[in-house]
C-alpha cells in the first residue's frame, strides 16, 4: 500500500527531512510516532500526494507520487486518501451534512444522499445531520470529520494527532473508532501521534502479534 526508498523533503529555505524506507502492506495500521518537529506531518502530506518529494520514490495504492501534475494528484487523493485533519475543517456555515455533501461535490462524484447517511450512521452520528458544526460536542464533530474522511471509500485513511488534547475515555473511543472503521472498510490506517496512549490502545492481533506496525521518525 505505502512503499518508499530513500525519501527525502526539502522545505524551500527551511529544513531538510530524510525518511525512513517502508514497505507497508494493505490493511496495515501504521503509527507514525516522533517528537515535535520530527517531520510527521511532511511524512502524511507526502503520502496524500499534497506535497512532491524532493528525492526519493514514493509509492501509494499502486501510483508512484511525485510524477503527477496538480490536477492529476488532487483526483488521485479525492479517490484513494481519507484524511482526518488535527484541525477537523468542518464548514462553519454548513450543516453536517452538506459538509459530506461538499466532499462528495469537490472529489467529482454525484451528491448521493444514501450514501452520506449511510457514513453518518456507521459511526453513530446519523441524527446529527441537520446540526451545524457550533451545535456538536468535540467527540460528535470528530466523528462527523471521519465520516467525511471515509465517504468515498478511501482505500487508505491518514488521521493526523487524533487524541490531542483528549481525556483517556475520549482518547479510548477516537482510536476503536479509527480501527473499526478502518476495518469495516478493508482500509490500511495511518495514526501519526506523539500521544503515547495510542499504542495501548491498540489491541494486538487475534494470534498476539502486535495490532499495529511503528514508523518512528527521530527528526533531524
Ligand atoms: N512550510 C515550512 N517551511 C519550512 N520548514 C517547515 C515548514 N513546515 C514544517 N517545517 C519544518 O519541517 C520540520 C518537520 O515539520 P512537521 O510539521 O512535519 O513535523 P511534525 O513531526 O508533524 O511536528 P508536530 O508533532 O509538532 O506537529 C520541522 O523542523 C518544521 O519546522
Amino acid at each position: 500500500m505505502i512503499r518508499s526508498q530513500a525519501l527525502r523533503f526539502v522545505y524551500p529555505g527551511g529544513a531538510t527531512l530524510v525518511f525512513p524506507d517502508v514497505m507497508v502492506a494493505p490493511g496495515t495500521v501504521l503509527l507514525l510516532s516522533g517528537p515535535s518537529g520530527c517531520g510527521k506531518s511532511t511524512w502524511l502530506a507526502l503520502v496524500a500526494a499534497l506535497v512532491a518529494p524532493t528525492d526519493g520514490q514514493l509509492e501509494v495504492a499502486g501510483q508512484l507520487l511525485g510524477v503527477l501534475k496538480p490536477a492529476a494528484a488532487d483526483a488521485w487523493r479525492a479517490r484513494t486518501i481519507g484524511f482526518l485533519p488535527q484541525k477537523l475543517h468542518l464548514s462553519a456555515a454548513l450543516t453536517v451534512y452538506q459538509n459530506l455533501a461538499m466532499a462528495q461535490w469537490a472529489a467529482g462524484v454525484p451528491e448521493n444522499a444514501a450514501r452520506i447517511e449511510q457514513a453518518l450512521a456507521s459511526l453513530g452520528v446519523a441524527e446529527l445531520a441537520a446540526r451545524l458544526p457550533a451545535q456538536l460536542s468535540g467527540g460528535q464533530a470528530q466523528r462527523v470529520a471521519l465520516a467525511r474522511a471515509v465517504l468515498l471509500q478511501p482505500a487508505l485513511i491518514l488521521a493526523d494527532e487524533p487524541t490531542a488534547s483528549l481525556d483517556d475515555v475520549a482518547a479510548a473511543d477516537a482510536v476503536a473508532l479509527l480501527l473499526a472503521t478502518a476495518q469495516t472498510q478493508g482500509a490500511t490506517l495511518v495514526i501519526a501521534t506523539h500521544d503515547a496512549r495510542v499504542a495501548r490502545l491498540i489491541p494486538p492481533k487475534p494470534d498476539g502479534q502486535n495490532g499495529f506496525e511503528p514508523l518512528f521518525l527521530k527528526g533531524q
